[in-house]
């Protein structure tokens, strides 16, 4: 039946959500499929982008427009940015993401002196301050749809919005119990590593990888974010888990302002 419905739809992935519904006279099953896959991961790569850009921290290539093409091809069409491999700005790009990861926080700390001003709040600022961990839309690891589903507290976000999906991926590919083991005694753990620490969220890059900095003449540059509200260090940690700084092939051939995917 699952192949005759790959076939119908035309998709190379079909994969039970494990959602089910039964009514009297048929039953319902979900089924994630690539079909507008490549669509969401662009636009979750243009709210990304523009949720930085809004910061004016650290720059980042302007998105201009993901477009449906014949074929199903979906291309995102952005900034050309002259980039090369980061040398000489990697100083300033530590800056610059510091900037990036308080700016929320410098918010906080403006609207509190706005607001002991009579007349005066949050409506007045452009952007907003956040107090919850997520993002208003989905964005993507790969191909991956990651929730970004508001959470009032980063523990829980962090635990069943990133690590537990990663888990449930584990479990239907291997079935590797040990993993599944380790992880119901971790998850218990994870909240007595936060004790006591307050952590306001910080608009994150989310990938930031080596593959994904660069420079030109002007200073650093980081692309293909995929934003969320959270923890600071989690931009380290996945900056420390691929440490190394990975020749940017920007200076290719290619033409780079535009990125297809189906
Ligand atoms: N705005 C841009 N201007 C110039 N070059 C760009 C731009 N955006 C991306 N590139 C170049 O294209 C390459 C691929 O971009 P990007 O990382 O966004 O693609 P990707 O398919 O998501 O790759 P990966 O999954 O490996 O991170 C980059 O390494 C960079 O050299």
């Amino acid at each position: 039946m699952e192949d005759a419905l790959r076939r119908a739809l035309g998709t190379a992935v079909l994969r039970p959500t494990g959602h089910t519904g039964g009514g009297c006279i048929s039953q319902g099953q979900s089924y994630d499929t690539d079909r507008g896959r490549a669509r969401r991961m662009f636009l979750g790569e243009v709210a990304s982008l523009e949720a930085i850009l809004k910061t004016q921290t650290v720059r980042v290539p302007k998105p201009i427009k993901v477009v449906e093409l014949p074929g199903d091809n979906t291309v995102l069409v952005m900034e050309h940015l002259e980039m090369k491999s980061l040398n000489r700005h990697s100083a300033l790009l530590g800056t610059q993401l510091a900037d990036l990861h308080l700016h929320n926080q410098q918010l906080r700390e403006k609207m509190k002196r706005e607001e002991s001003t009579v007349g005066k709040g949050q409506g007045q600022m452009e952007v907003q301050f956040v107090d919850q961990f997520g993002f208003h839309t989905v964005t993507c690891c790969g191909y991956l749809p990651q929730v970004n589903n508001w959470q009032s507290d980063w523990v829980s976000f962090f635990a069943r919005q990133r690590i537990q999906p990663q888990m449930d991926l584990i479990e239907r590919n291997s079935g590797d119990g040990e993993a599944r083991e380790l992880w119901a005694q971790l998850q218990l753990k994870i909240p007595s590593l936060f004790c006591g620490v307050e952590i306001v969220p910080s608009l994150l890059h989310g990938d930031l990888w080596g593959g994904n900095v660069a420079e030109d003449d002007s200073g650093p540059i980081i692309f293909d974010p995929a934003s969320f509200y959270g923890h600071s260090e989690y931009d380290l940690a996945i900056a420390g888990m691929f440490a190394y700084v990975q020749p940017n092939p920007g200076s290719s051939s290619v033409p780079a302002t535009t990125r297809v995917a189906n």
